[in-house]
C-alpha cells in the first residue's frame, strides 16, 4: 500500500472507466431514433450523455411497436428503456394529446417505492413536454384524491396492481380507451407477491390479455381500436416471467445484453422468441422462456465484489454489528443496506442498532458511551404506516451516509444513489432474489460490495448460486474481529482463537445483553422477531427446504442472535407445525 497517491488515483479512475465501458453504448440517443428535443433533454437536463447498452438495443425495438421482453442486469437503465420511447411517441401525436384523452400508457410495478421512483423519473423526462400528464396510483394513498386525478386524466400512469384493479372496477371516469402501452417493470415480483389473479383480471378489463388484444373480447363495455404494445422488464428470467409473458405478450421480441460484457459497441442481442409451426398451435400459444434460458446464468455487475460470511447462528448478531462498525470505520460516509427476512426482525434490529451505545470499557457510564453505529439508521418494510414508509424511502435516498434495514420490499428496482454495501443477513431464498438484492449496489458501473450471511449448515446454498454463475469469496471475519482495539491488549498479541472465544466477540456480546436488559421494549421486539424469523425460516420452499432445515436450527443460538438468553415458548409450536407441513408440502412464505 505504498504507492504514490497520484498513481492510486490514476489507477482508480482508469479502473472506473473500464467498469463503465461495458455499460454504455458507443452511439448517441439520436442514433437510436429518439426525438431531438428528448435527446437534448436527456443529455442536458438529466445528464445522460449516451445511452446504456441495453437502451441502445431495446429502445429502437420498443419504438417499432412490437411486444418486447427486456432482460438486462440490475442498474443498467431499464426504466428509460420504456419511458423514453413512450414519451417520444406520445409527444409526436398530432393534434397534441390532451389530459382529457385519458391514459395512453400504464406502467405496473410491484411496490409503492418503485411506483414513486418511476413517477419521479417520468416527471423529469416530461419537463419539455408539459402537455403530457404523468400520474401514479398506489396502495396506501387517498382513493378519492386518486379518483379525482383519474377523472381529470392521467396520460402516463404508474400503478401498483391492487390499487389499479380497484380503480378499474370502481372508478367509472377512469378513461383508458386509448391505452396503447402496458409495461410490467419487475414483472415476476408482481406475480410472486400474489397478484397473479389481479393481473389476469386487469388484462381482461383492459382487453390486453394474450389472444384478445384490442378485440374487446372479455372486456367491459369500453371498446379498443388502438394497437397494443406490452413490455416486460426484469434482470432475471424465471417461471413467473414466463407465466406473465404467456398471458400478456404476443409474438414478443426478447432483448438482452450479451452475457460477456465487452467495450465493443453493442452487438444486437435481440431475438424473436421461437414459435412452433401452425400445426402445433396449442403449444405455440406459449412463450417458453425456461426452454430458452435453461438454468439462467445471471447477469451481475462485473465490478461487484461478492463475499460470504460463514458464521454459526449464535454469533450472527455480534458479527453483524462488528461488520457494520468495520465498514463505517473504513469509510465514514457511505450507505449500507441490510436485508432481513421479516418485518419484526427489521423492527428489532432497528431498535437495537439505533439505540445501542458502547464503550470498550464496560465500567463506563452511560454518558461516556457513544453510539455503536455512527450513522443514521433507517427501516423500511411492508407493515409500516404508509407515510413512515415514504419518509424512510426519501430519507435513505437523500442521506450521504446511512444504514437501511429492510425486508425484500426494497429488493427490486430501487435506485438509491451511492449504496456501497449490501448485507444479506437473512438469506434471500431463490437465487433470482439474491441478484435483485445485490443489485441495489454497483449500479451503472459504480463500485459495490455484497456480503451474504450463511450458517455452516447452510453452505449448500452457495452451490445453488453457483448453478446460476454466481460465486462468492470468503469474508475475512477473523481479520476484521482482530482489528478492533480491546482495553489492555495490543493487536499484535492476539493469537488465532475460535470466534466463540474471541475477546472482542465476548465483550460485544456482553454489552449487547446488558443493553437488552436495560430496554424493556426491546425484549418484546426480540421475542416477536425470534418467532417470525423461525416461521420464515420454516417457510423456505422446494429445494431450499433441504438447505434451510428448521430442524437443524439450534434454537438457543437463534435466541442469542436476538440478544435473548432463552428461547421464547411459542416457538415449539411453530417448529411442530412446520415439521408437519414439511411432510405435507410447501407452504406460503410468511
Ligand atoms: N444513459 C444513461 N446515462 C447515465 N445514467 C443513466 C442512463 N440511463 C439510466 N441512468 C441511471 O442509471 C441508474 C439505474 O437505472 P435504472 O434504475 O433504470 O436501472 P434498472 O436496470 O431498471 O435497475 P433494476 O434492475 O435494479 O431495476 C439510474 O440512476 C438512472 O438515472
Amino acid at each position: 500500500m505504498k504507492s504514490k497517491p497520484e498513481e492510486k488515483d490514476g489507477d482508480r479512475s482508469k479502473k472506473k472507466d473500464e467498469d463503465k465501458s461495458g455499460i454504455f453504448a458507443s452511439c448517441s440517443f439520436s442514433d437510436i431514433g429518439l426525438h431531438p428535443t428528448l435527446c437534448q433533454h436527456l443529455q442536458e437536463r438529466m445528464g445522460f450523455e449516451v445511452p446504456t447498452q441495453i437502451q441502445a438495443q431495446a429502445i429502437p425495438v420498443v419504438i417499432s411497436g412490437q411486444h418486447v421482453l427486456v432482460n438486462a442486469a440490475t442498474g443498467t437503465g431499464k426504466t428509460i428503456v420504456y419511458l423514453a420511447p413512450i414519451v417520444h411517441l406520445l409527444q409526436m401525436y398530432e393534434p397534441r394529446i390532451e389530459r382529457s384523452h385519458g391514459t395512453f400508457a400504464l406502467v405496473l410495478v410491484p411496490t409503492r417505492e418503485l411506483c414513486m421512483q418511476v413517477y419521479e423519473i417520468l416527471q423529469k423526462l416530461l419537463h419539455r413536454f408539459h402537455w403530457i400528464v404523468p400520474g401514479y396510483i398506489m396502495g396506501g394513498e387517498n382513493r378519492s384524491k386518486e379518483k379525482a386525478r383519474l377523472r381529470k386524466g392521467i396520460n402516463i400512469l404508474i400503478a401498483t396492481p391492487g390499487r389499479l384493479l380497484d380503480h378499474l372496477r370502481n372508478t367509472s371516469s377512469f378513461a383508458y380507451e386509448k391505452l396503447r402501452w402496458i409495461v410490467f417493470d419487475e414483472a415476476d415480483r408482481i406475480l410472486e407477491l400474489g397478484f397473479g389473479k389481479a393481473i389476469e383480471e386487469i388484462l381482461d378489463i383492459l382487453g390486453s390479455r394474450h389472444g384478445t388484444f384490442g378485440t374487446g373480447e372479455n372486456t367491459t363495455a369500453k371498446t379498443f381500436n388502438v394497437k397494443r404494445q406490452n413490455l416486460l422488464l426484469s434482470a432475471t428470467l424465471n417461471d413467473k416471467v414466463n407465466q406473465l409473458a404467456n398471458i400478456s405478450l404476443e409474438n414478443p421480441i426478447m432483448v438482452g445484453l450479451d452475457k460477456k460484457i465487452s467495450s465493443e459497441p453493442p452487438k444486437p442481442s435481440v431475438k424473436k422468441i421461437a414459435f412452433l409451426e401452425s400445426d402445433e398451435e396449442e403449444i405455440a400459444e406459449h412463450v417458453d422462456l425456461a426452454a430458452n434460458v435453461g438454468v439462467e446464468s445471471y447477469n451481475l455487475p462485473t465490478q461487484l465484489i461478492q463475499k460470504c460470511v460463514k458464521v454459526s447462528c449464535g454469533l450472527r448478531l455480534v458479527t453483524l454489528l462488528s461488520i457494520l462498525r468495520s465498514l463505517l470505520e473504513r469509510m465514514s460516509s457511505q450507505k449500507i443496506v441490510v436485508f432481513l427476512s421479516t418485518c419484526d426482525a427489521v423492527d428489532f434490529h432497528y431498535s437495537l442498532l439505533s439505540g445501542f451505545r458502547w464503550a470498550a470499557n464496560l465500567q463506563a457510564t452511560e454518558d461516556q458511551k457513544l453510539k455503536f453505529i455512527g450513522c443514521k439508521v433507517i427501516r423500511l418494510h411492508g407493515n409500516m404506516q404508509h407515510e413512515d414508509r415514504k419518509t424512510s424511502y426519501q430519507s435513505f435516498n437523500s442521506e450521504k451516509s446511512a444504514l437501511l434495514l429492510c425486508t425484500d420490499v426494497a429488493a427490486r428496482g430501487l435506485d438509491f444513489p451511492k449504496v456501497r454495501c449490501i448485507i444479506q443477513y437473512d438469506s434471500p431464498g431463490e437465487a433470482s432474489e439474491y441478484v435483485h438484492r445485490v443489485g441495489r449496489t454497483a449500479r451503472l458501473g459504480e463500485k459495490g460490495e455484497a456480503l451474504l450471511f450463511l450458517q455452516p449448515v447452510e453452505i449448500d446454498y452457495l452451490h445453488d448460486l453457483q448453478k446460476h454463475g454466481v460465486s462468492l469469496k470468503d469474508y475475512p471475519l477473523q481479520k476484521v474481529l482482530d482489528s478492533f482495539p480491546l482495553p489492555g491488549q495490543k493487536h499484535s498479541n492476539r493469537k488465532l482463537i475460535s470466534l466463540e472465544m474471541h475477546p472482542w466477540v465476548l465483550l460485544l456480546q456482553k454489552a449487547v445483553e446488558s443493553f437488552h436488559i436495560s430496554q424493556l421494549k426491546l425484549k418484546q421486539l426480540a421475542k416477536d422477531a425470534f418467532c417470525s424469523w423461525v416461521r420464515a425460516y420454516a417457510a423456505h420452499r422446494g429445494e431450499l427446504k433441504k438447505i434451510f432445515m428448521v430442524k437443524k436450527l439450534h434454537l438457543g443460538h437463534v435466541a442469542k442472535s436476538f440478544g435473548l438468553k432463552d428461547q421464547p415458548s411459542l416457538v415449539g409450536k411453530i417448529i411442530q407445525n412446520s415439521r408437519e407441513e414439511e411432510k405435507e408440502g410447501p407452504e406460503a412464505t410468511s
